[in-house]
């Protein structure tokens, strides 16, 4: 279709085909990047038809996301992913409207401050079970940040104690985990999503495997909505249901519409498979840094040595006397924030911006990875540099930017869709980089391609993490070997 309006710049593509041929499906946090140094900080791309733009810069993105959130806060369209199998009820993937805003109430009344000591005490309890499985088997480090994350996660959300990862519920949440990435992966385009009317064609027709797909993905969408929900249901009928999300959702709803009831429960069986995914990946990012900067871990270590000492591990309380560690999780966020991309927005109206037209049902992409690489905020923004928050507060660049900026402003997304469970992300992390650097040593990575360097890239197309790594986790001491030990016991 002509479009007479006055879009955005960006690369000339084909009749039809569009863009769609030159992004690449790897990294395209770079291309774009490279790209905005032609065709600047707001471009549009074009496939069959749709319109993407991309907003490379800190003004763009906030000018749009933020103060325009009341028309940019849609997700866009998704034919098989969000409205046959049913992940567009998911909070993630939820269309702008009624559903979104209940959904995202209910996690706001869950999430506040006021529950954060309970939630503290928790993270800090499950990474005293983390320390000894680090210690026994480092070889399985990949598994025990798996387990951690989603038995943290667990916990708080239906009180659930999960002993590995090969538990039942955990792995209906990994099945659906797989089958919603695989859907979703960008070069996994499927015909039905340009050609909605395809939804309807007979299962005979040859073509339609996207249809069985969509069945036996729902069904598993289902059960995970619907087991760990029914569990709770029952503990709380019982008078012995564990102080947990869903056990507060429930008692305060005991008798919901079947409409709220379906809410809920997608909203609970959401925050497990959306605080998953995003977490373990920093975290292995963590431990990736660690081993390629040890003078970083060293500093942190000396700070965590002078504050708290050798005879207990590190709690949250201890954050606010532990500037080096917070800035070395800062940098982090920064550093590899595993979404570059962030997750897409899509506008609910013409708008107009810069002079151009952002069309109605435009896909939004942030470029997160851009804002935090943009070497007039972040000074050197491919050296890790966490003393870069040390610094005298308010550095001002030449045009009167403030200076290296907390990551946790662009990592956690934008507006109305800003992540809902960043506090508990971000204490998790902390609580797990400070208690990891006191008790080991992280170093020696290896990647299949042999030892990893401060050259040695992330990877990915969705998320951005460390390419697979091996890597040394030893104690400090002998004496933090028994602490750890007996921390872990007692926990
Ligand atoms: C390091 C860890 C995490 C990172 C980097 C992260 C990042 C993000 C980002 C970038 C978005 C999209 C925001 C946007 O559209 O602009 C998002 C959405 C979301 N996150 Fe997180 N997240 C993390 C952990 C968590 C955790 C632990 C939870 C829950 C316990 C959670 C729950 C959610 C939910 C429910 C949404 C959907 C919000 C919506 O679409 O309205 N996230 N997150």
């Amino acid at each position: 279709r002509r479009n007479h309006k006055r879009l955005p710049p960006g690369p000339a593509g084909l009749p039809i085909l569009g863009n769609a041929l030159q992004i690449p499906i790897e990294k395209s946090w770079l291309a774009f990047s490279r790209w905005s140094k032609t065709y600047g900080d707001v471009m549009h791309f074009s496939a069959f038809g749709r319109s993407v733009v991309v907003l490379n810069s800190k003004t763009a993105v906030f000018d749009l996301l933020e103060k325009r959130s009341a028309i940019y806060s849609d997700r866009p369209r998704s034919v098989l992913a969000g409205e046959m199998i049913g992940y567009a009820d998911f909070t993630v993937m939820c269309r702008y409207g009624s559903r979104l805003k209940e959904s995202r109430k209910i996690i706001s009344s869950l999430i506040s401050p006021r529950i954060l000591p309970e939630v503290n005490a928790l993270q800090e309890g499950q990474t005293l079970l983390l320390l000894p499985r680090l210690m026994n088997e480092p070889e399985k480090f990949y598994e025990h940040i798996r387990w951690y994350v989603m038995s943290v996660v667990w916990k708080i959300t239906h009180g659930y104690d999960l002993p590995n990862l090969s538990a039942p519920l955990a792995q209906v949440v990994e099945t659906v985990n797989e089958e919603f990435s695989h859907v979703t992966a960008p070069g996994n385009a499927y015909l039905v999503d340009l050609l909605p009317f395809l939804r309807h064609v007979p299962d005979w027709v040859p073509g339609t495997g996207f249809k069985a797909l969509a069945k036996r993905a729902r069904a598993n969408l289902l059960r995970s909505r619907d087991e760990p929900y029914d569990m709770v249901k029952g503990q709380v009928a019982r008078g012995v249901a564990p102080p947990s999300f869903t056990t507060t959702i429930i008692e305060r709803n005991p008798n919901p519409t079947p409409e709220e009831e379906d809410v809920q429960r997608m909203t609970t069986s959401h925050l497990q498979a959306a605080g998953a995914e995003t977490s373990i990946a920093t975290i292995e990012s963590f431990f990736f840094m660690m081993a390629l900067y040890p003078e970083l871990q060293r500093r942190a270590q000396a700070e965590l040595d002078e504050v708290v000492g050798p005879a207990r591990l590190p709690r949250c309380s201890d954050r606010k006397d532990l500037p080096y560690t917070e800035a070395l999780v800062k940098e982090l966020y920064r550093w590899n924030p595993v979404g570059p991309l962030g997750v897409p927005h899509s506008v609910m109206e013409d708008d107009e911006y810069a002079g151009y037209t952002i069309p109605k049902g435009a896909t939004i992409v942030a470029n997160t990875w851009a804002i935090l690489h943009d070497p007039a905020l972040y000074p050197d923004p491919h050296e890790p540099l966490p003393e870069r928050y040390l610094a005298p507060a308010a550095q001002k660049a030449d045009d009167g930017e403030t200076l290296n900026p907390d990551p946790r402003a662009f990592a956690f997304g934008y507006g109305r869709r800003i992540c809902p469970g960043r506090i508990i992300a971000d204490d998790m992390l902390f609580i797990l980089v400070a208690n990891v650097l006191a008790a080991f040593d992280v170093s020696d990575a290896v990647t299949a391609e042999g030892p990893a360097t401060t050259r040695t890239e992330c990877v990915g197309s969705l998320m951005s993490r460390p390419p697979a790594f091996r890597c040394k986790i030893a104690p400090r001491s002998k004496a933090m070997e028994q602490l750890v030990a007996s921390a872990g016991l007692d926990a």
